[in-house]
């Protein structure tokens, strides 16, 4: 995916929310955006999911342009977007059937299950949304975005409102699907160590409004990271200790430089 000079302003003399947004997500990368709160991340990910339309600039994917959402791109929203009338297992089917039109019954049933179980939700398939707890109910909109294997997942903080376990146990799950499917991953998130934990680039944002990319970094630890174990490893700390500094300090200072 190219993402080729983003700018994007609400009304004609507003100032831009953010300007010259331009990055790549090559295939089979997991990339995260962090940056302080209004900075434009959501926006920017509803632009690649082609839910929002930049003032200027343009995303293309597989050589086309992103001008309307598509099922090659899948979204995990912070709010799930569930239908409350199905239930959780029809919610997830819905995606995949929607995905894969002439899949029969049980592969359906069988691909439904799998996700579920990967968010440990096999129990509650036949409850409604209203049912279940606010976490419980983010965990069906990640089943549901990982059982239509997109080309690209877009997730906005997925994991912001999940309990420290779940979270984990998720984080983990990611991992092993990404390193075994290749998966690639935009995915917007508050938390340094989620980021070092997952992504392979780390775009930082410059605080809003006008807010720019103040830096991207690759992440220097290798790729077999291990949530339990990655605090040992060499280079860790030096990569935390950037990432914090940049956002106590320096995302401020790289706006005002910019204004
Ligand atoms: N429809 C809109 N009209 C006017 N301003 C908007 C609109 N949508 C978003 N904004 C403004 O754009 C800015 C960026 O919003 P956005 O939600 O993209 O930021 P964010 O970095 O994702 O924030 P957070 O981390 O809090 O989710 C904010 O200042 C917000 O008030």
């Amino acid at each position: 995916m190219h993402v080729q000079h983003l700018e994007k302003r609400y009304g004609a003399n507003a100032p831009a929310i953010f300007s010259d947004i331009s990055f790549t997500i090559n295939r089979g990368e997991f990339v995260c955006m962090i940056g302080h709160s209004g900075c434009g991340k959501s926006t920017i990910l509803n632009i690649l999911a082609g839910l929002e339309h930049p003032t200027t600039g343009h995303v293309s994917m597989n050589g086309h342009h992103v001008t309307q959402p598509g099922l090659e791109r899948g979204v995990v929203f912070q709010g799930h977007a569930l239908m409350p009338w199905l239930t959780v297992a029809q919610n997830v089917a819905l995606a995949v059937r929607a995905r894969y039109p002439g899949m029969n019954k049980a592969d359906v049933t069988q691909k439904v299950l799998h996700y579920l179980t990967m968010v440990n939700l096999q129990d509650a398939q036949h409850k409604r949304p209203s049912e279940l707890s606010g976490g419980m109910r983010q965990r069906v909109g990640i089943a549901r975005a990982f059982s239509t294997t997109p080309d690209m997942l877009l997730m906005d903080e997925p994991f912001g409102a999940l309990d420290a376990l779940t979270r984990g146990v998720i984080q983990e799950e990611l991992l092993r699907i990404c390193a075994k499917t290749g998966q690639t991953v935009f995915m917007i998130t508050h938390d340094v160590d989620e980021a070092i934990l997952l992504a392979d680039r780390l775009i930082l944002m410059s605080n809003g409004p006008q807010a720019h990319i103040a830096e991207i970094v690759e992440n220097p630890l290798p790729r077999n990271r291990v949530r339990t174990s990655i605090h040992h490893q060499p280079g860790f700390y030096d990569l935390r200790n950037h990432l914090v500094d940049f956002l106590v300090r320096r995302s401020a200072l790289a706006s005002q430089t910019s204004h």
